[in-house]
């Protein structure tokens, strides 16, 4: 059923494409759904001209298998398409179960528009429920754990540290059991912290699939 929700909500996000546009691509099972459909269309040249900025190497790499031009380093991002992990009623999110937080949340900051593509399940009234991802310098991690851990988490490192992001650093997964408005610069505030998978704040549409239909929600006037 969230498959069905997943593919609905990237069929709808899609609509938005026009050719010539500079396109986020953002990571996940979610994403996959726009960038496979995304990719038919440049095949088929439908849409023209479209460059990417992937927020991911498995990105980058179903990007150019399509033919998709991407680059890392560009300004005016029309448009970033993403999935979350867990989105609230303001549109505050969660992200970073797939590691890709970092590149992701640069990616949305430098974004005109920001558009959330998720299944039902992600709803939460209040962020909570997903183990918060916090991406660390792989030295002195351990204590950088502990500090994370100093703030009322129970903290553990993803795959006992087998995962590296693709910047080569250590995800720590994080259970709060409170998130306040100041949890993220607390958290950013350790040194060894490279990012933290709150996004507050910067989505502009959330599209939240429903069976095989999708419910827009706006956050922010474009
Ligand atoms: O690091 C990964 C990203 O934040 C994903 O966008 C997030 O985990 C949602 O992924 P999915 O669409 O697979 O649920």
């Amino acid at each position: 059923m969230f498959e069905e929700e997943k593919r609905a909500a990237a069929m709808e996000a899609i609509k938005h494409v026009k050719s010539g546009m500079k396109l986020g691509l953002g990571t996940g099972s979610t994403t996959r759904y726009f960038l496979d459909a995304l990719g038919e269309l440049v095949k088929s040249g439908k849409i023209t001209d479209i460059i990417g900025v992937p927020t991911s190497k498995k990105t980058e790499e179903i990007a150019n298998s399509y033919g998709i031009k991407t680059v890392n380093n560009i300004n005016n991002i029309d448009i970033d398409f993403d999935g979350a992990d867990e989105f609230d009623p303001d549109g505050n999110l969660i992200k970073g179960g797939g590691g890709a937080l970092v590149r992701e949340k640069i990616v949305a900051y430098n974004s005109k528009n920001v558009f959330i593509m998720v299944d039902s399940s992600k709803f939460s009234e209040k962020l909570h429920k997903f183990p918060l991802p916090v991406e660390v310098i792989p030295f002195m991690e351990d204590q950088t754990l502990s500090h994370i851990e100093e703030l009322g988490a129970k903290c553990t490192f993803r795959d006992n540290k087998k995962f590296i992001s693709d910047n080569g650093n250590y995800i720590i997964d994080c259970r709060f059991d409170y998130t306040d408005t100041g949890l993220e610069q607390k958290i950013k505030m350790i040194p060894g912290v490279v990012e933290v998978g709150i996004f507050h704040n910067i989505t502009t549409k959330i599209f939240k699939g429903n069976g095989n239909t999708c419910e827009i929600i706006d956050i922010k006037k474009l």
